[in-house]
């Protein structure tokens, strides 16, 4: 009931100590604060916060519209939800060094696990999007700097993110990763992977652990999980998958409705007022209360 049984440290302290003993953490994008729920019910191990979906959700090109209250009330909304780590895109931390100190710090009160901070010049755009800029070597380190000063708990996982590869190729990603990880960067996202030896390449240069952002209509195939596990991948996000199916499901709704005037041959692909109020735990509300859940559920 009400919800994350698990305290902000306690997930923490669980995300760092999969990481050490060489689990995959597999972390679905949520497309909301419930789906939250149904990512830890199939057995994953975190959920991600994707910009991206945050900023569609808005109705915003994902080109660092949003503001750190948004992100970090949203991130709080998302992690209240499960007692998994909860691992957020921070974009380009909203600023510059002193700025990622304030974003450091509010999602460290948002209750988030961890969070990633990437390189991209101001206005950013999806890493997988041609035309991308990336700050030189001096900023974005001095990001990474100012995210380890910030924190108060040192177990939040501060993961760099660098999208140098479509910049500058390969070997500047290695290079650049090198000199995050020197910076205190607990784990590196190479953004827009090309295939699956460029992440042995960066693999084999690092020994932090390594995230894998498979998103679909991007520059990476849509590498399996085993694929990247046996490249020695640690952490994988599908950030926007959810959301892409969601909104693909509306709109063949919304078409239904208008041809047929209702919804009732779709009922079937419905998710069940039994199966909703499940996953809220409704009747958990009614030990507490007696007088909540004392209806019965039609069909
Ligand atoms: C991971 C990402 O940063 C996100 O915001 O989810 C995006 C995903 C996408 O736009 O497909 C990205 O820049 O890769
Ligand atoms: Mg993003």
């Amino acid at each position: 009931m009400l919800y994350s049984t698990a305290t902000p440290e306690a997930k923490r302290a669980t995300l760092r100590e999969r990481l050490a003993a060489g689990e995959l953490v597999r972390l679905p994008g949520a497309a909301n604060p419930l789906s939250a729920r149904l990512i830890e019910r199939h057995g994953f191990e975190g959920v991600y916060v994707s910009g991206a979906v945050l900023s569609a959700d808005l109705g915003l090109p994902d080109i660092g519209l949003t503001t750190l209250t948004e992100v970090a009330g949203r991130s709080g909304q998302i992690a209240r939800m499960t007692d998994l780590p909860t691992l957020v895109d921070a974009d380009t931390g909203f600023g510059e060094a002193m700025n990622v100190a304030r974003t450091v710090q509010e999602m460290e009160n948002a209750g988030i696990a961890g969070l990633h901070l990437e390189d991209q010049v101001n206005p950013k755009r999806c890493g997988h999007l041609d035309g991308k800029q990336v700050v030189d070597e001096e900023a974005a380190l001095r990001r990474i700097r100012s995210a380890v000063q910030a924190r108060r708990d040192p177990n939040l996982l501060i993961v760099a993110r660098t999208d140098i590869r479509a910049v500058d190729g390969l070997d500047a990603t290695i290079e650049r990763a090198t000199r995050l990880v020197e910076a205190g960067a607990d784990a590196i996202f190479p953004e827009a992977m090309r295939s699956l030896e460029e992440f042995a390449a960066v693999r084999a240069a690092i020994d932090v652990p390594i995230l894998a952002n498979v998103t679909e209509f991007g520059q990476s195939e849509l590498f399996t999980e085993a694929q990247l596990r046996d490249v020695g991948v640690n952490m994988i996000i599908w950030p926007v998958s959810l959301l892409r199916i969601a909104m693909h499901a509306m709109d063949g709704a919304l078409g239904v409705l208008s041809q047929e005037g209702g919804f009732e041959r779709l009922v079937p692909q419905m998710q069940h007022r039994r199966e909703l109020y499940d996953l809220l735990d409704y009747e958990a509300y009614n030990a507490f209360d007696s007088g909540v859940f004392n209806f019965s559920v039609p069909g």
